[in-house]
């Protein structure tokens, strides 16, 4: 009898997949950049892209570029050393990407991003947005840490947690490390010949922490252990992690259609994210606005985004970004979340169409007037505090 592949759903059901590469894959281990590795992971994204998946890409590498660039043997130690090459690199990074997936007509976009960026709500919106609307447009975006004007004190320092974080903004269903080893070890393969491989784990278990406790290469900067936490983070928003070989031939085709490569590390179902833990037990709301009966259907029973034309009336006065209950004509709550418009903005536009935005307001960031990403839906037994 044929012996029957291992098989793994993550990839194939996700519908929207964040992809990183490190700096010691990108960079040929820092010798520059591997355009034909570029080349390979442009194709297979682009084949993924091609069948309805939302790809987003976060690539490492724009330091090891720069060096390589400015002929740099050791990896400085200096911050400003360190921006410059950043800078220098990620011109590389830029080019080698937009070339690599233009031979298969499709855009690229360069994003840029700081701790901040996400930690502030109002920045982390924004970005979210942004990349909302480039993957609507069908464009891939590039991601990377803005190394150029980061400190020390506020890096994030290694792309795994950067990744996980862009997982949870976007909520994809699955976070793709690619590495140069072919996932977790009981140890680093590098120093325990003997080390076990670990092919599925769930994300968060201690343990894996324990196991990926050794430093990574001397190109990149996190190791197993950095990839294990992102793991944890991007079960927060219910993604599931593959950590895997970039160099394994169409390991992202295989990936999706089910194949299991590399440790995968799943996200306990069903999840609440931490933020909407957060806004659950949010206590200071800045307004509520009442819904029609429409609309607290779509919230209660669909889960659905909040728009504009649902809303009858709004009490309070708010900013875009504030948390605010949404209740029903009785003043029950059935939702809140973060608002995309101010008190002044959502009395304009309330009870129309998202299409009139831009007519009544002259611009707009969004369609809805809360993101169901940015909600947390009141479910029987679990009241929240009164507003
Ligand atoms: N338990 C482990 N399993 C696999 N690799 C490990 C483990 N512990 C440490 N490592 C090291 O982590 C390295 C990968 O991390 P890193 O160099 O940061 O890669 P990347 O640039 O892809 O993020 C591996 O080459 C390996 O030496
Ligand atoms: N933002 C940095 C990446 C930091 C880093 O080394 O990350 P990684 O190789 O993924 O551990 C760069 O582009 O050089």
């Amino acid at each position: 009898m044929a012996e029957s592949k291992p098989s793994s759903s993550a990839v194939s059901y996700a519908k929207r997949l964040v992809v990183k590469v490190g700096s010691s894959l990108v960079t040929n281990e820092g010798k520059g950049i591997d355009t034909l590795a570029v080349e390979q992971w442009a194709e297979q994204i682009a084949q993924l892209h091609g069948q309805g998946k939302q790809m987003v890409l976060v690539s490492s590498g724009a330091i090891a570029e720069g060096m390589a660039r400015l002929g740099w043997p050791r990896r400085p130690n200096a911050m400003h050393e360190l921006q410059a090459a950043a800078a220098v690199g990620q011109m590389g990074l830029a080019q080698a990407y937009e070339a690599a997936f233009a031979r298969h007509g499709i855009r690229t976009a360069q994003i840029l991003l700081t701790h901040e960026d996400l930690a502030d709500r109002r920045r982390y919106l924004n970005a979210r947005s942004t990349l909302y609307t480039l993957l609507g447009l069908g464009v891939v975006p590039i991601v990377n840490e803005n190394d150029t004007v980061v400190t020390d004190e506020i890096r994030l320092g290694d792309n795994d947690t950067l990744g996980a974080l862009v997982t949870n903004l976007i909520e994809a269903e699955a976070l793709v490390i690619l590495t140069d080893q072919s996932g977790l070890y009981s140890a680093d393969p590098r120093k325990n010949p003997d080390a076990q491989f670990i092919a599925l784990g769930q994300a968060g278990d201690p343990a894996l922490e324990t196991m990926a406790g050794g430093s990574g290469s001397s190109i990149g900067t996190g190791g197993m252990l950095t990839k294990v936490l992102a793991a944890k983070r991007a079960a927060n928003s219910g993604g599931h992690t593959i950590i895997a070989s970039g160099r394994e031939p169409n390991v992202l085709l295989r990936l999706a259609g089910g194949e299991a490569i590399g440790t995968e590390l799943r996200a306990i179902l069903p999840v609440r994210s931490a933020r909407q833990r957060w806004l659950a037990n949010h206590l200071r709301l800045r307004g509520r606005i009442t819904l029609d009966d429409g609309a607290v259907r779509a919230l209660t029973q669909g889960h659905k985004s909040l728009l504009p034309i649902g809303v009858v009336a709004v009490e309070g006065e708010f900013e875009r970004g504030d948390v605010v209950a949404c209740v029903d004509q009785h003043g029950v709550e059935c939702g809140r979340g973060l608002i995309n418009y101010s008190a002044a903005d959502t009395r304009r536009i309330m009870r129309q169409p998202s299409s009139h935005i831009i007519d009544i307001l002259g611009s707009m960031s969004d369609p809805e007037l809360m993101h169901r990403d940015n909600m947390v839906f009141a479910r029987s037994r679990d009241l929240m505090a009164k507003t």
